[in-house]
């Protein structure tokens, strides 16, 4: 069934646990996605970032994922992934969105604050929530030192300031994770998150969680952490298992019978996330 972020992050909060929200750009990864959540009886959150949407279309894709969400067992939200731009934010709510992230963590604090604060005007009356991030999450290949990442780590008290001010459902933090690929093991500030969690005691969203270990990500979900993107080994799982396929079929040409084993491959990897992240059997 599709619903709205809220809905699911509303009673991960509750429960302590945390959802999985990953990124598709196609029909396999949807499938991956959805199956594999039908089979542990798991909440899911599917997310289209603005590139996915260019690529894939925007009719297209929210045919792909609002189709197969309704036939869902389980609830599935259909969420903007970094919106950046006020215009695609609006052509997801009319496209059928049920979550949108407005990105604004480019803009000083006051500039966030208003246009975020425009999109929930916008989109609480339709039923869509929203997240918003404060502070910058990164990209792993950002050429920053460890006090530069320090600085643009999210302020509790600006995060209380902001949320009071935007009413966003909500709020990805920067916490030390980064987007992409990481090239030592990812250190995150979990007092820092443990503070913003006694303060806003809402959904916290974590991103760049590709590739955090178990015990970073089973210590984030304990401490708050109620939404965790995972992109990045879903790209990896594609890429090795269908290098592997056409390395053992080179013959193989039809692209059903090429695309069935990176689709598995994606599958097994959100069932495992599911099930680190505690959301198992909570459909
Ligand atoms: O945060 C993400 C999408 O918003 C995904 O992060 P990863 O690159 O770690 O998968
Ligand atoms: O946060 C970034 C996501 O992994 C989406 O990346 P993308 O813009 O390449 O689709
Ligand atoms: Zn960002
Ligand atoms: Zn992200």
């Amino acid at each position: 069934m599709l619903v709205s972020g809220k809905e699911i992050l509303q009673k991960a909060n509750e429960g302590g646990y945390a959802v999985g929200a990953f990124n598709t750009s196609n029909l396999e990864i949807t499938q991956a996605i959805i199956e594999a959540a039908e089979e542990e009886k798991a909440p899911v959150i599917i997310q289209v970032s603005m590139s996915a949407i260019k690529y894939a279309g925007i009719e297209n894709i929210a045919a792909i994922v609002i189709t197969a969400a309704k036939n869902a067992s389980v609830p599935v939200a259909l969420h903007l992934d970094h919106g950046t731009d006020f215009n695609v934010v609006m052509q997801c709510l009319r496209n059928g969105w049920t979550s949108i992230m407005f990105d604004g963590s480019k803009y000083p604090f006051e500039e966030n604050v208003a246009i975020t604060k425009n999109i929930v005007n916008i989109a609480h009356p339709m039923g869509v929530s929203v997240e918003a991030e404060l502070g910058k999450i990164g990209g792993t290949e950002d050429h920053i030192t460890v006090d530069e990442r320090e600085a643009t780590m999210t302020d509790p008290d600006e995060a209380v300031r902001f949320v009071e001010q935007t009413g966003v459902d909500y709020l990805a933090i920067a916490i030390g994770t980064a987007h992409g690929v990481y090239k030592g093991e990812p250190k995150l500030d979990f007092d820092r998150l443990q503070k913003i969690k006694s303060l806003l005691k809402m959904p916290i969203v974590l991103h760049g969680a590709s590739g955090v270990p178990e015990e970073s990500i089973v210590k984030a979900v304990k401490l708050g952490v109620n939404k965790i993107n995972i992109d990045t080994d879903l790209r990896q799982a594609f890429d090795s298992a269908i290098r592997s396929y056409l390395n053992e079929n080179p013959n193989q040409y039809d692209p059903r019978k090429i695309l069935a084993a990176p689709r598995e491959a994606m599958k097994k990897v959100v069932a495992q996330k599911i099930r680190m992240f505690g959301s198992s059997g909570k459909a």
